[in-house]
């Protein structure tokens, strides 16, 4: 076997590719795999920050905010002072650290040939909407002519793009975007352009890249556009996914977040998990052209979750009804979660401990976006409670909560350390409806203490009682003893 085919990667990490007749090919396990652990790994073929507005979604479109770029390698904001390439001066990036690695994996190819001055003023012929596209089709276009990354160029040119299922009116856009990039081509450092294969490569990119999520002033982006054809390739999706692909250091890992059987297939989420059902399925229908049939789209109580936190219904219910906590596969998890917030506060494990054994090992899952779902849902609503009392607005936050909860206890096994940050998020919402609802005064001494991280555990624990209280009266009875001395604190 050619150890530079993508098959022999495949092989060296314990996996092997299967023909699917639903999906053409699936990637099983050849091994177990438990939780946490780091399957696959690679250098993506290309990789470009969005700018500041455009993984948001509130759109700020002054040709500041367009003309704010962000870090090429790790995507991150630029400092007021930047190093930037010294041959072309202008790839800019947030440390020095960060220009050295990316010259190394990318840049020694790209600079000298793509004048990023010359896209932008290309991008700048289109509409604000298709600029990153431009940009990706410049990008994308050289990382192919300069050939130098192998398997990646193979599995891209495997890769579906289900051109004949688009519809007319998004072709017409990646045709204007082909046509501008092909006026431009010479002045950016390109070869002369094919427009009809750039429209293929645009269809392609659009069912097969990643973005790289972050959440930025409680706001969910994605601050970049990753493409890994080889990791595409290889992983098909469900709604219930057993692993997980994230962004940092300049590489694309797949990380597994369940113990994994051999023989079992490797799945990643291509929609966000926590979108209810009808979202989710409408999102892979129309950008992956696929009707999922997880086993997750099929499961009945899950239907009912997802009819709870459908966009459509008029009023979400403040609160889960009992039954639905007591579901076999929440009842569980919520006991879990009690039991590690438990610890927390009474000082069993320190924040410290949880820290570093819960947020840490999931720093690089995307458990943010998947909160934000059911947050953003939340915040919809809040004008709805804003300038009624505090009690009312800590019911609606504690019931979106409840959401988020749920919906963890669906997408992730019990015990999972995704709950440790969940906590957290939790306690944000609550916090965030009594400041949304403008907090009395006691409230506002509190909120310049609220920053410390045992505040946030007990507004998390105030929403935890919700769910919990059919369940741990020792819990409740210590929980709420918390509370009222953080009150009394408060309040003095
Ligand atoms: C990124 S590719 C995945 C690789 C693909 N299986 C292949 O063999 O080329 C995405 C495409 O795979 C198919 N796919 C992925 N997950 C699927 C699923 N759960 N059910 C059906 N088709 C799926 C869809 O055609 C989708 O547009």
């Amino acid at each position: 076997m050619d150890p530079e085919s993508i098959d022999a990667v495949v092989e060296a990490h314990g996996l092997r590719t299967e023909e699917d007749a639903e999906k053409r090919r699936k990637t099983v396990s050849q091994r177990n795999i438990s939780r946490g652990t780091e399957v696959l790994s690679t250098v993506p073929l290309y990789a470009f920050p969005l700018r500041a507005n455009e993984g948001s979604n509130v759109q700020v479109e002054t040709e500041e905010v367009l003309a704010e770029t962000r870090c090429m390698y790790c995507f991150g904001q630029l400092p007021v002072r930047r190093p930037r390439c010294s041959q072309c001066r202008q790839a800019q990036y947030c440390s020095t650290k960060c220009l050295s690695q990316h010259w190394t994996q990318r840049h020694h190819s790209e600079c000298g040939t793509l004048n990023y001055v010359a896209i932008d003023t290309a991008a700048g012929k289109l509409k604000p909407e298709y600029r990153p596209l431009l940009r990706m089709a410049a990008g994308l276009t050289q990382a192919l002519v300069a050939g130098k990354q192998h398997r990646q160029i193979q599995a891209w040119a495997r890769l579906v793009s289900h051109r004949d299922q688009h519809p007319a009116y998004v072709l017409r856009q990646y045709a204007e975007i082909a046509s501008v990039l092909s006026t431009h081509a010479k002045a950016i450092g390109l070869p002369s352009i094919d427009k009809d294969a750039t429209v293929t490569m645009l269809c392609r990119a659009g069912c097969n890249n990643f973005m790289a999520p972050v959440i930025e002033d409680n706001v969910l982006c994605t601050n970049g556009v990753v493409c890994s054809p080889l990791l595409s390739l290889l992983f098909n999706h469900s709604c219930r996914p057993n692993c997980v692909i994230s962004y940092s250091d300049g590489r694309l890992s797949l990380r597994a977040i369940e113990n994994i059987e051999a023989g079992q297939e490797l799945t990643i989420a291509y929609a966000d998990a926590m979108l209810p059902r009808t979202a989710r399925r409408e999102r892979l229908e129309n950008v992956y052209f696929f009707a999922c049939t997880c086993a997750k789209c099929g499961n009945t109580d899950c239907g009912r979750i997802d009819q709870l936190m459908d966009r459509e219904s008029p009023q979400p219910p403040k609160q889960l009804s009992a039954d639905l906590t007591q579901l076999p596969e929440i009842a569980p998890w919520v006991s879990c979660a009690i039991g590690l917030l438990l610890h927390c506060i009474s000082g069993t494990v320190t924040s410290a401990q949880v820290e570093k054994e819960c947020l840490c090992a999931i720093s690089d899952l995307p458990s943010r976006e998947m909160s934000f779902a059911a947050f953003g849902y939340w915040r919809e609503r809040q004008d709805e409670c804003r300038g009624s009392d505090d009690g009312n607005a800590r019911l609606w936050a504690c019931a979106a909560s409840q959401y988020v909860l749920a919906f963890y206890a669906l997408n992730y096994p019990p015990s999972h350390p995704m709950l440790g940050l969940q906590c957290l998020t939790t306690a944000a919402l609550s916090w965030n409806a009594l400041v949304a609802c403008g907090p009395t005064e006691p409230q506002c001494k509190a909120l310049a203490l609220t920053r410390s991280r045992i505040t946030s555990l007990a507004h998390a624990a105030r929403s935890l009682l919700q769910v919990s209280s059919l369940h741990c009266s020792s819990v409740v009875s210590q929980v709420t003893l918390l509370l009222d001395q953080l009150d009394q604190e408060s309040q003095s």
